[in-house]
């Protein structure tokens, strides 16, 4: 059955492939989901287990927990956010790698995106480069209860790592790494970028722009195919994201709905005809439990206001009942 849903509530699931024939409309919250059984409150779902990655760990800012302890925790969480409404989007022009700003319903969309996932643990934040994905970061950390402050890392050169050095370890220990990373931007929209997406569909037709926007291997004029865009995010997540994931780490992805989309692609093992269907809504958190090597996708946390489970697995409800006892 297809629905769709501007959040997966918990429990039933639905399996949503949204009908290919639904049109596009900008900033419905399309969230693909999968159906499981109902599972009991702590139940794990192991839906399918990854390639182990090479394992290149970034260096870190010192969070105060051991490595040991963490590799001895065989789950963490992995938060995926699409940034808010940006400038460009408002505008219904194609964005890209175009470096544009948060509308005010974009910052809007990344508070409430930290209302959402202010109960989950987060050790590492991964940006791409763009403003809009790393305002989404930030707003919706500020947001968060453990009251961490995430610090944009710069190792662009060594006299920029160097400028940036923090000298008390007690600061580093309320400090959350960000990491930013090219590989993570928006897919290229080459020829496109700049263009309102309406008056593209009518000069070049509805079928080719479709194709262009949500096809795995066709590119738009002198841009990138979701499949050139899933090469080098799906290898960076691979390389740089999993292994944090694999010591345990608690990992925030905020990035674009192309880069996202080939992200998902690679953790649900969609094929290249079901992405065509896959779209994110702007600042929706989707929350993935990373197991033993699998990633179990639970849908998007819900807000503050929202009834739902007090938490997706046993180890998020101990961290939860640690912040509400003031203990962490
Ligand atoms: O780059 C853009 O224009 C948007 O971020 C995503 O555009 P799309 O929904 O057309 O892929």
């Amino acid at each position: 059955m297809a629905t769709s849903s501007s959040h997966a509530t918990f429990g039933s699931l639905q399996s949503s492939y949204l009908n290919k024939h639904s049109p596009f409309h900008k900033g419905t919250a399309m969230i693909f989901m999968t159906k499981f059984e109902r599972p009991t409150r702590f139940d794990a779902i192991r839906v399918f287990s990854s390639a182990s990655p090479v394992i290149h760990p970034v260096q870190l800012l010192s969070n105060g927990t051991s490595d040991a302890t963490r590799k001895k925790s065989s789950e963490s969480a992995l938060i995926l956010i699409r940034h808010g409404e940006s400038s460009w989007n408002e505008k219904n022009l194609f964005t890209g790698c175009v470096d544009v700003p948060l509308t005010q319903k974009g910052v809007d969309e990344a508070i409430e995106a930290g209302k959402r996932i202010k109960n989950i643990p987060v050790d590492i934040i991964f940006s791409s480069h763009l403003i809009r994905a790393q305002m989404t970061a930030m707003l919706a950390m500020n947001q968060h209860r453990r009251k961490k402050v995430p610090v944009i890392e710069h190792n662009e050169s060594s006299r920029a790592q160097e400028w940036s050095e923090i000298f008390s370890e007690e600061t580093k220990k309320q400090s959350i790494p960000v990491i930013t990373a090219w590989q993570l931007n928006e897919r290229m929209y080459g020829e496109l970028q700049g263009l309102n997406k309406q008056e593209t569909a009518q000069k070049f037709g509805n079928e080719k722009v479709h194709e262009w926007r949500r096809s795995y291997d066709v590119p738009p004029p002198n841009g990138e195919s979701l499949e050139m865009c899933a090469k080098r995010a799906v290898a960076y997540f691979k390389d740089q994201i999993e292994p944090q994931l694999m010591n345990g780490k608690n990992v925030l992805i905020a990035a674009h709905g192309n880069s996202l989309r080939s992200i998902i692609m690679y953790l649900d093992k969609l094929t290249s005809e079901q992405v065509i269907n896959l779209e994110l809504s702007t600042g929706i958190p989707m929350l993935y439990i990373f197991k033993d090597g699998g990633f179990i996708r639970r849908g998007s946390p819900p807000g503050p206001t929202e009834a739902s489970v007090y938490a997706f697995s046993k180890k998020l409800a101990q961290y939860r009942q640690n912040l509400d006892n003031m203990m962490l």
